[in-house]
C-alpha cells in the first residue's frame, strides 16, 4: 500500500522510517470533485432562496443554505487530515549503534513522568498504582526515571496508594526484568492468561492482592488508620491532613519523596527510580485551572528536583503496555537531524475493554488515530492529552527564542546539583507548587502548558506548531499506552460536553487573525478544525437534518428534489461520497463495518446532545449565569452495567437532560416515517417525499436502541419514564410550532 522513504542517510543505522499512504492521491482527486459538487449544491440553495415565493419556503431554503454551509466548512477543514497521510516505524534496536551509545546509563537522557489523578472515588487508586508501576518498570536505566504523581484531590488515600506502590516496586521491578514481562502494569499482567506466568508469579500475585486489599480498605475508610503506618516518616506525612482547616479545595502544597534513586535499591540491589507525590496548593480564592494547571505545577516542581530534558505525561487511567516505549520515542527525540526542532512525540490513545462493536464509538478512531496521521504529514499531530513525550525545552519559547522564567532554577538548561530531599530543593519545590505562582509571572503568560484552562490538550499542540516546532505521531498499529473508556452513554456525553466547552473556550481566547495571520493554509485549516469541530458545525446542521425534513413530511410538504429530478444525483453523490470515504478511512485503520456504523451513530448522538449543551453552557458562563468544572470521567465500574455493556446494550439509566433532544428526534422520525409508510401503502404518490422518508428511515434505523430502551427494557439502563414523557411533550410542541408557518 505504501511507498518507502528512508529518513536516514544510506549507511547510518535506521532510527525511523516514514511511509506515505498511497491513498492520498485518490483523496486529493476525490476532494476536487467533491468540492465542485458542494459549490453546485450551495448555488442551488441560493437560487431557491432568491426565488422563494412563500414565507415558509424562504425559511426552509435559508435553513438549508446555512446548515450546508456549515457542513461544507467542516468538510473543507477536515481535508487537511486526508491530503498527506503518513505512517512511521521506529527501530529502537538501532539506537545504540546510531548514537554511539555504550549502553551505559549516563548516555540516556533523564525522563520525568507526570501522572495526573484527582478523585480516588472516581479514579480507583489501584489504577494509578498500576499506571505508575508500568512506567517505573520500563526497560530503561531505572535511575534516570522520575515519576511524579500529581494528586489534585489532595487525598491521603492517594498518598497511601503511592507509598504502597513504592514498596511493591521493590519486588515488581526485578520480577519484570528477570522474566522479561511484557505487561508491566500488575493489574493487566495478572489478568492475562496463565501461559505467560512464571514460577514466582503466584508469590508476587499474593503481594499484589494484599496491597490491593490494604489500599481498598483505606479507600473505604477515607483515611489511613494507625495499623497501616509502619514508619515515623509516614506518620509525619499523614499528619498534614490532620491540620486544622485542611480540605480538598483548600490546603498547602504537599510534596513527599517516596523513592530516591540514589538511595533506594530493589530486591536485587539495583537502583530504583525516583517516585514523588505532589499535591499542589489549593485555595478557594484562586482558580486552579484543572489538569492544565496541574501539569504546569508538575513542570515547575520537576524542574527543581530532576529537570529531565524529556517529559512523559500520562493520565491515571492509562498504563504503558510496552516496556520499550521510551526507546521508541528516543528514536525521534535523539535523532540529531530532528532533535533541535522536535517538540513532542505523541503515541496513539488506545483502549482496553471496549465491547465487540464499540457501542459508543469510544475508540475515537478518527480523533486518536486517523486525524493525527494526516497532521503528521503536514506539521505534526496535536497533543492528545496523554501518552506524549515532550522535549522540555519546547515549553520555553520557539526553537531559537528562549523565554527564561523569573526563577533561573526552573529554566530548561538549569542543572540540579543537590539531592532531591535536600532542604533547599524541597523549599523551592513547595514554593513553586503554590497556587498563586503564575499570577503576574512570565510563567502565567509565556511559559508552560499555555492554556492552563479547562482543556489544555489539543491546544498545547497548536501553540508549539505556531512557534516553529514540529511533532511526531507514532504508528497507531503499535499502541504503547492503554486505558479504559467510559461505558455509559451519560459518561460518554459528559466527556464530549467537556471537550466542546474547552474547545470553545480556546477558540474564543486565541483564534484571532493577528495570532494566526501568517500561517500556511494547511495550518489554518487544522486550527479551524481543532477549534471548531466540537461546536456549531456539528450540532446546527445535524439538528436541522434530524427535525426539519421529518416535520415537513408529517405535513406532507416536499422539500428535497423529486426522484425524477436530475439534481437528485447531486444529493446522492454528496451523501454516499462522504459516508463512503469515511467508511474506507475507518476500515483502513483497522475498523470494522459494525464499529463504523456505531461510530457514525455516535456522531449524530453527540451532535444532537453534548455539543449543543456544551455550547449552551459556555455561553451561559460568558454571561456569568453558570459555572462549570472538569467533570471527571467515571472510572469505577458497576458489575451489572458492565455486563449490559458487554452485551452491546445502550446504558441510559440516569435521567439526564442530555437525552431529551435525542429521544425527541427519535420520536419525530419514527412518527414521520410511519406516516409516510401508511400513505405509501394507501397508494398516494410519494415521489416528492421519497427522500424525506428515506432520511427519516435512516434515523429510525440508528435510533432502534432508543426505542428498545424506551419501551421494551426493564433493567436499570432503560430510559427513565420522566425523560420519555418530557421528550414526547417536546415533540408535540415542535409539531405544533412548525404547523404555524406552514399553515400560511
Ligand atoms: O482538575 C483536574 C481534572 C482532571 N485531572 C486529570 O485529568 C486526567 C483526564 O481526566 P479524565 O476524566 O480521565 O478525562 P477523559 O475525558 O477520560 O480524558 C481525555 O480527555 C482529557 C481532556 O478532556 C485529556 O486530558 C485526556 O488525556 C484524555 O484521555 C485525569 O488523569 C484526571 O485526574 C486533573 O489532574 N485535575
Ligand atoms: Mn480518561
Amino acid at each position: 500500500m505504501d511507498q518507502s522513504l528512508s529518513t536516514s542517510p544510506a549507511r547510518a543505522p535506521l532510527l525511523h522510517r516514514l511511509r506515505h499512504a498511497r491513498r492520498t492521491a485518490f483523496n486529493r482527486m476525490f476532494a476536487a470533485v467533491y468540492f465542485c459538487a458542494i459549490l453546485v449544491l450551495l448555488y442551488r440553495h441560493a437560487l431557491k432562496l432568491i426565488h422563494s415565493t412563500t414565507y415558509a419556503s424562504f425559511l426552509i431554503s435559508l435553513s438549508f443554505l446555512v446548515s450546508d454551509t456549515f457542513l461544507a466548512f467542516l468538510w473543507l477543514t477536515r481535508q487537511c487530515f486526508l491530503m498527506t497521510i503518513v505512517y512511521r516505524d521506529e527501530y529502537p534496536e538501532n539506537l545504540y549503534k546510531a548514537l554511539l551509545l555504550e549502553k551505559s546509563s549516563s548516555d540516556f537522557p533523564a525522563l520525568d513522568v507526570f501522572i495526573c489523578t484527582t478523585d480516588p472515588y472516581k479514579e480507583p487508586p489501584m489504577r494509578l498504582v498500576s499506571a505508575a508501576l508500568s512506567v517505573m518498570a520500563y526497560d530503561y536505566p531505572t535511575e534516570r526515571i522520575s515519576v511524579y504523581v500529581s494528586d489534585d484531590g489532595g487525598s491521603q488515600v492517594t498518598l497511601f496508594a503511592c507509598m504502597e506502590a513504592a514498596k511493591f516496586a521493590y519486588h515488581w521491578l526485578p520480577f519484570c526484568k528477570k522474566n522479561n514481562i511484557i505487561e508491566r502494569s500488575p493489574e493487566a499482567y495478572f489478568a492475562t492468561n496463565h501461559s505467560s506466568w512464571f514460577f514466582d508469579t503466584v508469590e508476587i500475585q499474593k503481594m499484589y492482592e494484599s496491597m490491593k486489599e490494604r489500599v481498598e480498605k483505606v479507600l473505604e475508610k477515607g483515611k489511613v488508620g494507625e495499623e497501616y503506618i509502619t514508619e515515623e516518616i509516614e506518620r509525619k506525612a499523614f499528619s498534614k491532613w490532620t491540620n486544622h482547616g485542611f480540605t480538598h479545595q483548600d490546603h498547602p502544597s504537599i510534596i513527599q519523596v517516596l523513592l530516591e534513586s540514589g538511595k533506594n535499591k530493589d530486591a536485587t540491589n539495583h537502583l530504583m527510580p525516583n517516585l514523588i507525590y505532589v499535591s499542589r496548593e489549593k485555595s478557594k480564592t484562586s482558580s486552579h485551572n484543572f489538569k492544565g494547571g496541574a501539569l504546569n505545577v508538575m513542570l515547575r516542581v520537576s524542574a527543581t528536583m530532576t529537570n529531565a530534558p524529556i517529559i512523559l505525561n500520562l493520565d491515571c487511567d492509562m498504563y504503558s503496555n510496552d516496556p520499550r516505549t521510551p526507546l521508541r520515542a528516543f528514536c525521534y527525540l535523539l535523532d540529531p537531524k530532528l532533535k533541535s526542532q522536535l517538540a513532542y512525540v505523541q503515541f496513539p490513545q488506545r483502549f482496553n475493554g471496549i465491547n465487540k462493536n464499540d457501542t459508543y464509538g469510544s475508540e475515537y478512531r478518527r480523533m486518536f488515530c486517523c486525524n493525527p496521521l494526516g497532521l503528521d504529514g503536514m506539521l505534526g499531530p496535536d497533543y492528545l492529552g496523554t501518552g506524549c513525550f515532550f522535549n522540555r525545552r519546547a515549553f520555553f519559547g520557539g526553537p531559537s527564542t528562549i523565554v527564561s522564567p523569573e526563577i533561573p532554577e526552573l529554566g530548561p538548561n538549569s542543572v540540579v546539583d543537590k539531592f532531591i530531599q535536600s532542604q533547599a530543593v524541597l523549599e523551592l519545590a513547595h514554593k513553586v507548587a503554590g497556587c498563586n505562582y503564575e499570577y503576574k509571572t512570565k510563567w502565567g503568560y509565556e511559559v508552560g502548558f499555555r492554556y492552563g484552562t479547562l482543556i489544555e490538550d489539543f491546544f498545547t499542540g497548536l501553540r508549539l506548531h505556531c512557534e516553529g516546532w514540529r511533532s511526531i505521531f507514532c504508528n497507531p498499529k503499535r499502541p504503547a499506552f492503554l486505558g479504559d473508556a467510559p461505558i455509559s452513554l451519560e459518561d460518554v456525553l459528559n466527556q464530549v460536553q467537556r471537550w466542546s466547552i474547552g474547545n470553545l473556550q480556546v477558540a474564543f481566547s486565541s483564534f484571532s487573525p493577528l495570532t494566526y495571520g501568517t500561517r500556511s493554509l494547511g495550518t489554518l485549516m487544522c486550527l479551524a478544525y481543532t477549534h471548531y469541530c466540537f461546536w456549531p458545525t456539528w450540532f446546527i446542521p445535524l439538528t436541522l437534518y434530524a427535525f426539519l425534513p421529518q416535520l415537513c413530511l408529517l405535513h406532507g410538504l416536499s422539500i428535497f428534489p423529486k426522484l425524477s429530478e436530475p439534481s437528485l444525483i447531486l444529493y446522492v453523490f454528496l451523501v454516499l461520497g462522504a459516508y463512503g470515504q469515511d467508511l474506507l478511512e475507518f476500515l483502513i485503520e483497522e475498523g470494522t463495518v459494525q464499529k463504523w456504523w456505531n461510530d457514525q451513530r455516535m456522531w449524530m448522538i453527540r451532535g444532537l446532545s453534548a455539543f449543543g449543551f456544551g455550547c449552551l453552557e459556555f455561553f451561559l458562563k460568558c454571561l456569568g449565569i453558570s459555572t462549570y468544572g472538569f467533570g471527571l470521567t467515571n472510572k469505577v465500574i458497576d458489575d451489572e452495567q458492565s455486563k449490559r455493556y458487554g452485551q452491546g446494550m445502550f446504558e441510559f439509566g440516569a435521567s439526564s437532560n442530555m437525552f431529551v433532544p435525542l429521544i425527541t428526534a427519535a420520536i419525530i422520525n419514527l412518527a414521520s416515517f410511519l406516516m409516510g409508510l401508511v400513505q405509501a401503502l394507501r397508494g398516494s404518490k410519494m415521489e416528492g417525499l421519497f427522500l424525506q422518508m428515506f432520511l427519516a428511515g435512516f434515523v429510525v434505523l440508528n435510533a432502534l436502541p432508543i426505542y428498545k430502551a424506551m419501551v421494551l427494557r426493564n433493567d436499570k439502563g432503560r430510559i427513565p419514564f420522566k425523560t420519555t414523557a418530557t421528550s414526547t411533550c417536546l415533540a408535540l410542541t415542535l409539531y405544533g410550532l412548525i404547523s404555524l408557518p406552514l399553515a400560511n
